[in-house]
């Protein structure tokens, strides 16, 4: 249906794409992987008619073809979700949905048609709860995520591309993602998608792709052959290690109740504690310590109160009632004086709790560092900082150039910039939020071993992620939480994904 051969992207100096291949097949589930910069955005984003190529033949059911824009590509059948939420946060769930084809019914809006049509799509993803008059701002996440695919169904497309629309869905939403695609499939529609979890991949996609350095390392094959090993391979090359991939059980500490049982954790060395804290809304009566090398996680559904635990220790929010106390003996009131005693905070919406997208790499990296920048030895300083946060950079396998735009990485390599950022401040307490999100399968390794050598060496760790797998090979326990109050607790050899998985569903 969609067939494209031979494209080349060039940003500049950097080659984006060198002779791309991509062959997508109605009624086909066709997955793209690769590591962070390897082109995928850029290929899709050419298939989209939002950058036209330098080089190399797009066909559309055979005939070659050349979108003038992105509306010249909608209008010809094909819809994009991007990687980056383009939703209007003022606007309205229906609106939102309806932007670029609002219903009009004698020059007027008619938000009654608007949720007639938007009704079936909604409850397809599960978003039947979500008020479709209320402003896009208010929702999480995921449900924003969701509703980008929502809008891209809406127009009845005949190729529909997703990037990376999985990477911040809970497990649950994947699920109806993955039905509604194959519903999509079904009825002859091609769909592409990007995703860097590799089981993921291979359990929804009919065929695989795989790019590296904007080459093809795999055209096409059928996902049914391919197991993981071929994929890390494939994408990272001969010879390069082959670290555990999201979503798989070859971490040595998941599965190893000895160790992750006693590891870490300095009995009655209580780092961090949470005495009966009570945030309204979001959790009540909560008690939490963890000791200095423990990495603890926090688990529940959507709204069960487990971010609020981050949150109350990042300064993001007070506690109404109760006591939270850092390693140093102090409470965090905001953000800023959690930050100067010790707390670091590795969010996954690195939109939000933003990076400085006109500044360098370094200077992104070094961030708050800069704040206690001693004006004397500005010089010095600066390059010392520079050659910090090259060597932190290195560690996660960053390829790009640290002088470079931090505007200008892929999506997952500005992910690992946001990493390296609270890393440089030699925190004593981090609190982790999907801090891999969109995170190539390499690097997610080295940062999974950067967050154990913290704890080893005596830093507390609190995580919270939508990766359960995340969950299970990193913590040395966690603690499950619904409806704002922790319910349980899974450690050892109990902690495993599906355990996991029933704990958070409540059964
Ligand atoms: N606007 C831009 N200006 C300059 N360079 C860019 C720009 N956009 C992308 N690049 C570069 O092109 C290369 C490919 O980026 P791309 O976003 O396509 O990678 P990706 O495979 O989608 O990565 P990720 O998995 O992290 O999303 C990277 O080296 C990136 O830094």
């Amino acid at each position: 249906m969609l067939h494209a051969t031979g494209l080349v992207k060039r940003y500049g100096g950097v080659t984006a794409l060198d002779g791309a291949d991509l062959e997508l097949r109605g009624g086909e589930i066709h997955a793209l992987v690769g590591e962070n910069g390897a082109g995928k955005s850029t290929l899709v984003k050419i298939l989209s008619g939002a950058l036209g190529p330098d080089g190399g033949e797009i066909a559309l059911n055979g005939t070659p073809t050349r979108f003038t824009g992105p509306r010249d590509a909608a209008a010809r059948g094909i819809a994009m979700v991007a990687q980056e939420l383009s939703l209007f946060p003022d606007l309205s769930v229906a609106e939102n949905l309806f932007v670029t084809a609002l219903p009009r019914r004698f020059g007027l809006l008619s938000p009654a048609e608007m949720e007639r049509r938007a009704a079936p799509v909604l409850a397809g993803l599960g978003l039947d709860d979500v008020p479709v008059h209320a402003p896009v701002a208010g929702l999480n996440l995921a449900d924003r995520q969701l509703l980008e695919v929502c809008r891209a169904l809406l127009a009845t497309p005949r190729v529909l591309m997703l990037d990376e629309p999985t990477s911040a869905l809970p497990p649950a939403a994947v699920d109806r993602l993955e039905t509604v695609l194959r519903q999509v499939a079904a009825r002859g529609i091609a769909v592409l998608y990007i995703s860097h979890m590799l089981q993921e991949v291979r359990r929804m996609a009919d065929r695989v792709s795989v790019l590296r350095d904007g080459r093809p390392a795999l055209r096409g094959e059928r996902a049914g052959g391919l197991s993981l090993d071929d994929l890390v391979r494939a994408m990272l090359g001969d010879g390069a290690p082959a670290p555990a991939p999201a979503g798989a059980t070859a971490d040595p500490v998941a599965g190893d109740p000895e160790r992750t049982a006693h590891d870490g954790a300095v009995p009655d060395a209580a780092a961090l504690t949470l005495s009966h804290v009570t945030v309204p809304g979001a959790v009540t009566d909560m008690s939490l310590s963890v000791a200095a090398g423990e990495i603890v996680g926090v688990a529940g559904l959507e709204g069960a109160g487990h971010r609020a635990v981050l949150d109350v220790v990042c300064g993001l929010r007070r506690p109404a009632s109760g006591r939270v106390t850092l390693p140093g003996g102090g409470t965090p009131r905001s953000v800023r004086d959690a930050v100067r005693q010790g707390v670091a905070f590795v969010p996954g919406d690195r939109k939000r709790f933003g990076l400085m997208l006109d500044q360098t790499v370094w200077e992104n990296a070094t961030a708050v560092r800069w704040l206690g920048a001693a004006r004397g030895s500005w010089w010095q300083h600066r390059r010392s900082l520079r050659a910090r946060a090259q060597a932190n950079l290195r560690r996660m396998r960053f390829h790009g150039d640290i002088d470079g735009r931090t505007g200008e990485l892929s999506g997952g390599n500005q992910q690992k910039v946001v990493f390296a950022k609270w890393l440089d401040t030699d925190p004593s307490v981090i609190v982790l939020d999907d801090p891999t999100r969109g995170v190539d399968v390499g690097a997610r390794g080295e940062m999974h071993d950067i967050v154990r050598d913290l704890a080893a060496t005596g830093r507390v760790v609190l995580l919270a992620s939508t990766d359960l797998a995340e969950l299970t090979e990193l913590c040395h326990r966690v603690v499950v939480f619904q409806r704002g109050e922790a319910t349980g607790e899974l450690r050892g050899a109990e902690l495993t994904e599906q355990r996991l998985s029933t704990a958070v569903n409540g059964s």
